[in-house]
């Protein structure tokens, strides 16, 4: 960035801060780009307005488009800002709560929660997985977008962004043309994902039609195959590869594109675990666009009655932030495997006949000794690692000493809340490292010090 420009920049935040709408406006007409630049501390235009309490500005840069979810080097989104800084006005403008939602569902915090995975870029249409002629045009049509797995790893490209400062992981979107001979091969999978959403998703049916039907937009597909990777990276002209089996390779793509992957991921983690009939043992067929495999034997119970056997399985894990009954601490644990001096939320998979809130309290008493009265829910991420819908909670602990069940962790303890603050928001890792901000447990340690902010 030129003196010139990094100064254009100053001039725009401080307006910003300072409430300064006419300025930002004529800024932004003169340099749109400028909308989500951020300044040497971190911060954009719509954070330095959110910690001001300048809700004009917060208005007119989301007029213009802004990013609201973008984060500073804290993970904190304007929304974040605002609320710890008590600005409620704003909290509702950036949460776009309307007086609908606060008449239908009084009391309920309205503030979008999106995590990492959960992004859903594409329509499912699954309507259309069992139209077969739909499905064949839509394979050959050049406008369709195919992602490569090789053993359940996509292909990437790497690019430089930011004059060389940061990289960023982009799956390789690839053409018919470069798959079609893949797709002939009897152990490729092919899943249908869904079709792009449209550029204005409430907009009238009139307009609707102008734009055509969602079944005319372009459709994406992911391909699944455990060829030999070098084979496999011909298919793409430009500079790409498999990501590595590290699961924290996935967190460094972009919100749009893991969202995609963790639906690719998924179905085809779980055609890697059923390639045979569960039921009786027979081979399967491959049908409704990759969301079901049916038993070829027709005698085979699972062609009668409700046979989830046949559709990819999500797998219910709890994942839940424990707070002490003094509601000053929080517990949390450290496996084993994590990076030294990491802490993160206890989590556990829901066991068969068992609800969430039964799940909370199980697995937090095996796993620390500590018994859980109330749990609420707060958010959910889908985790493909295979196939993990992570269903995270807020709970209350009832008593507090601890006993460690060292099988499933190494240690747990009781963290303030001024030090797990200090690690969140000041970035000091000397006492506690937290999770990254891609993981749900991330966010609801966030949450927790969202909530209890002297307001
Ligand atoms: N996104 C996030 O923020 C986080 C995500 N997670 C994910 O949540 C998942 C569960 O957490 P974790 O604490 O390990 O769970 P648990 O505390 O339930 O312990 C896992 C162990 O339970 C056994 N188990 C019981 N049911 C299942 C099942 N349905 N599938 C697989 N294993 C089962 C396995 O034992 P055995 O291997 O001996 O058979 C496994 O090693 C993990 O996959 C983890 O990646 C966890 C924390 C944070
Ligand atoms: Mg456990
Ligand atoms: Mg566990
Ligand atoms: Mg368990
Ligand atoms: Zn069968």
């Amino acid at each position: 960035m030129s003196s010139v420009e990094e100064e254009t920049l100053q001039r725009f935040l401080d307006a910003a801060a300072r409430g300064d709408v006419n300025h930002v406006t004529t800024l932004l007409s003169q340099v749109p780009l400028i909308i989500n630049q951020r300044g040497t501390n971190g911060w954009n235009a719509l954070m330095m307005a959110a910690r001001n309490g300048q809700y004009d500005v917060v208005e007119e840069l989301l007029k213009h488009g802004c990013d609201k979810f973008s984060v500073n080097s804290s993970s904190q989104t304007a929304h974040d800002i605002a609320k710890f800084w008590g600005h409620r006005h704003i909290c509702n403008l950036l949460g776009g709560a309307n007086d609908v939602c606060q008449r239908v569902l009084p009391g309920v915090d309205q503030t979008p929660q999106e995590n990492y995975f959960s992004r859903e870029t594409l329509e499912r249409l699954s309507e259309k997985r069992t139209d077969k002629s739909w499905m064949e045009d839509k394979e050959r049509d050049p406008r369709t977008v195919y992602l490569l797995f090789n053993n359940l790893s996509p292909m990437v490209g790497v690019s430089q962004r930011d004059q060389g400062e940061r990289v960023e992981t982009k799956l390789c979107r690839l053409k018919y043309e470069d798959v079609k001979n893949l797709l002939n091969k009897p152990t490729t999978v092919l899943i249908f994902l869904g079709v792009e959403k449209r550029k204005n998703p409430l907009s009238s049916s009139t307009s609707s039609q102008k734009e055509g039907t969602s079944c005319e937009l372009p459709a994406w597909f992911a391909v699944g195959s455990d060829e030999d990777a070098g084979e496999l990276l011909k298919c793409c002209s430009d500079k790409c590869c498999f990501l590595k089996k590290d699961h924290r390779e996935l967190l460094k793509l972009s919100e749009d594109d893991a969202g995609v992957v963790a639906q690719a991921r998924s179905v085809l983690a779980w055609h890697s675990r059923y390639s045979w009939c569960p039921t009786c043992g027979s081979g399967t067929r491959v049908e409704e666009g990759g969301y079901k495999r049916s038993c070829l034997n027709s005698e085979c119970r699972s062609q009668q009655g409700v046979h989830n056997t046949c559709y990819p399985r999500v797998d219910p894990v709890v994942i839940m932030l424990v707070i002490h009954p003094g509601g000053n601490q929080c517990l949390l644990g450290r496996k084993k495997i994590f990076p030294a001096g990491m802490f993160s939320c206890l989590a556990g998979f829901v066991e068969a006949g068992e609800c969430v809130e039964e799940a909370v309290r199980r697995e937090v008493e095996e796993e620390s000794g500590v018994k859980v009265g109330p749990v609420h829910y707060v958010s959910s991420q889908p985790w493909p690692l295979p196939s993990s819908l992570m269903i995270g909670c807020l709970a209350v602990a009832m008593t507090t000493s601890i006993t460690v069940d060292e099988n499933e962790i190494e240690d747990a303890q009781w963290f303030p809340r001024q030090q797990v603050m200090d690690s969140l928001l000041r970035g000091d890792r000397s006492k506690l490292s937290l999770p990254p901000r891609q993981t749900i447990a991330h966010q609801l340690i966030k949450h927790w010090i969202n909530m209890t902010s002297n307001l």
